[in-house]
């Protein structure tokens, strides 16, 4: 059985969808055993608590150095015998030194099909402004590894998500959650558990059933 470590900074949605997959018996071979928060009073952890799992705050502006703050994460981690770490809504950039210690077990969902609206400034709201912006007729969600390049990692699963006229970025967003986030990262997670997702040269391949 593998502990996943799920690591969240505002409502939880996406670590609400894991929990009730988990409750469904839908992600075989692993168990939500940590959850980590980027922000003191982040509602994901009231969903977590009240799942019965243990929560840990790990705040980047507690910390003067980029160094200090990894080391905190990586012995939080090790201490619970993490396997696989999920970035569901998680805000800050994991530096390279921590990626290099979970290479291909860091796994993050993004709300947009990558390459399009990602990396640094991209996040939140932000991602669904850019599209309407842009006048995009299809946008969706992308889960993904987690490398050096933010939102650069090998793509595991995609999904897309239709923009339909009058939408705003509030009510996008919750059809890029409904329709493909929270549908995506269960499986990809559940995969990732069973050993059926294979990383060669950068790319990301699921093993048929
Ligand atoms: N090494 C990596 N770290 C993280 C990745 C990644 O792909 N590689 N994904 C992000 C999640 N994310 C997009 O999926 C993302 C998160 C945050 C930002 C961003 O620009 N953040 C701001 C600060 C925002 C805040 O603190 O409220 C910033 O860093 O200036 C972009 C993309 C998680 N980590
Ligand atoms: N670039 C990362 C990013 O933008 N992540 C996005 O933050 C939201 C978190 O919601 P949640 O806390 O309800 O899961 C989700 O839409 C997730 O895709």
């Amino acid at each position: 059985m593998l502990n996943i470590a799920v690591l969240v900074s505002g409502g939880g949605t996406n670590l609400q969808a894991l929990i009730d997959a988990q409750h469904r018996g839908e992600i075989s071979g692993g168990k939500i055993t940590l959850v980590l928060s980027g922000k003191a009073d982040a509602f994901a952890l009231h969903r977590a608590e009240k799942a019965g799992i243990p929560t840990e705050v790990l705040l980047r502006k507690s910390f003067s150095a980029q160094e200090e703050y990894d080391r905190s994460l990586l012995e939080i981690l090790s201490r619970y015998e993490i396997d696989l770490v999920v970035l569901a809504g998680f805000m800050t950039i994991i530096s390279n030194h921590v990626v290099r210690h979970y290479e291909n077990k860091i796994i993050n969902v993004h709300p947009a099909l990558i390459p399009s609206f990602c990396g640094e400034g991209f996040y939140g709201l932000k991602v669904h402004e850019a599209a309407l912006e842009k006048g995009v007729k299809v946008t969706g969600a992308t889960v993904h590894f987690v490398n050096e390049v933010c939102d650069g990692g090998p793509i595991i699963l995609q999904k897309a998500v239709e923009v339909l006229p009058g939408d705003t970025p509030e009510i996008l967003q919750r059809r890029v959650m409904e329709q493909a986030e929270w549908k995506l990262l269960p499986k990809a997670v559940s995969l990732f558990c069973e050993g059926r997702i294979k990383v060669a040269d950068g790319r990301a391949t699921i093993k048929e059933d």
